[in-house]
């Protein structure tokens, strides 16, 4: 039976991930399983910034957002050589399993320290929801939260001003946050890689909103990394009846406390990790699907292409 494990936290942070950390190790302490936190990703792996979790060292922790453990990206960590590093200073202490908390990087170096030998399980801990094998990842719901509670006040103030909000959520190259929070706020239009942009499009349809639909405000959400919102504001200024406004959500959706729905999802997750080393698995990730916790090879988990959003996007196209 499995003796020592470390569990780590990888990547961009997400509220859930102290959650996550706090089951792993209490399902793994009551299972007679000593546990190991590795600071800062997998720099503090090489660096052998590890330390003994308590049943009470992870108290108090359920309901923080940010990650008791810290988080990095090591970019080095591609390099067998590095790796090779990490796995001296887990066997070391006697580290023969590792969770690795984090997004779909953090799964390629769960991966690849699988294939040297150290079983690793790889949490969805990303507010990016980018994650193809789990219908959800671990802090996407309280990300979602954050963007609705910020569109809602915006949408207040863009009323009485007769004015177009245009708001950039975070999500990397993957469009759920805006398209949720679209959902959610009744937004007039979303913008992600998804749907692609075509901005003299979306200036006619907000030409629309406001001549022909007499709409008081209009909101637009906008996946980051598509273009300028701020220069695209002004054009709405310049060339719609609305006064355009930019709003770069950033950091902010990454913090504050976590839902009830992630910290619930995250204890199961990190329940079902545990579970999976205990059975000698490695190189596979804990993913929910249709509301059960089950284990994906990470492999496959990696090349799982994106489930559509069609539906939903006709949806919001028919709320409109
Ligand atoms: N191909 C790889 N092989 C080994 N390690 C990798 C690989 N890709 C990424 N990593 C490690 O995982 C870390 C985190 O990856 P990345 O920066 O892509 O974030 P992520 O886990 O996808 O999370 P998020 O996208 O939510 O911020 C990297 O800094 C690196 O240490
Ligand atoms: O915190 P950083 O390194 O600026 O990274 C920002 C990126 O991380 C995420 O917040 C999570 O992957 C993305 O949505 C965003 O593109
Ligand atoms: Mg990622």
């Amino acid at each position: 039976m499995i003796k020592r494990i470390g569990v780590l936290t990888s990547g961009g942070d997400a509220p859930g991930m102290n959650a996550a950390i706090r089951a792993v190790t209490r399902v793994a302490i009551n299972s007679g399983i000593e546990v190991f936190g590795i600071y800062d990703g997998y720099r503090g792996m090489v660096e052998g910034r590890i330390e003994p979790l308590t049943r009470q060292s992870v108290g108090d922790i359920i309901d923080r957002g940010g990650t008791l453990l810290g988080s990095a990206r090591l970019p080095e960590f591609k390099d067998s050589t590095v790796r090779e590093k990490a796995i001296e200073q887990l066997h070391k202490r006697g580290i023969e399993a590792v969770v690795v908390i984090g997004g779909d990087g953090s799964y390629r170096g769960a991966l690849a320290l699988t294939e040297m030998g150290i079983n690793c399980i790889g949490l969805p801990g990303t507010i990016d929801n980018d994650i193809s094998s789990t219908d959800f990842t671990i802090g996407f719901d309280t990300a979602l939260h954050t963007v609705v509670d910020a569109v809602d006040k915006l949408r207040d103030t863009s009323s009485s001003h007769h004015r177009c909000s245009v708001v950039e959520v975070m999500g990397n190259r993957c469009g759920d946050l805006a398209l949720w929070a679209g959902l959610a706020c009744g937004a007039e239009i979303v913008v992600t890689a998804q749907t692609g942009f075509e901005e003299t499009e979306v200036l006619e349809r907000l030409r629309d909103f406001d001549l022909v639909r007499k709409k008081r405000h209009a909101i637009v959400i906008i996946s980051e990394k598509i273009t300028d919102v701020h220069m695209f504001a002004k054009k709405i200024s310049q060339t719609t009846g609305f006064s355009g406004r930019a709003t770069v959500l950033g950091h902010v959706q990454r913090g504050g406390s976590p839902t009830p729905t992630d910290r619930v999802m995250a204890s199961r997750m990190g329940e079902k990790a545990v579970d999976l080393l205990m059975q000698g698995i490695g190189g596979q990730c804990v993913s929910i699907r249709d509301n059960a916790i089950v284990g994906v090879p990470i492999e496959e988990a990696l090349n799982i292409p994106r489930a559509s959003r069609r539906q939903l996007q006709n949806l919001f196209d028919r709320l409109v």
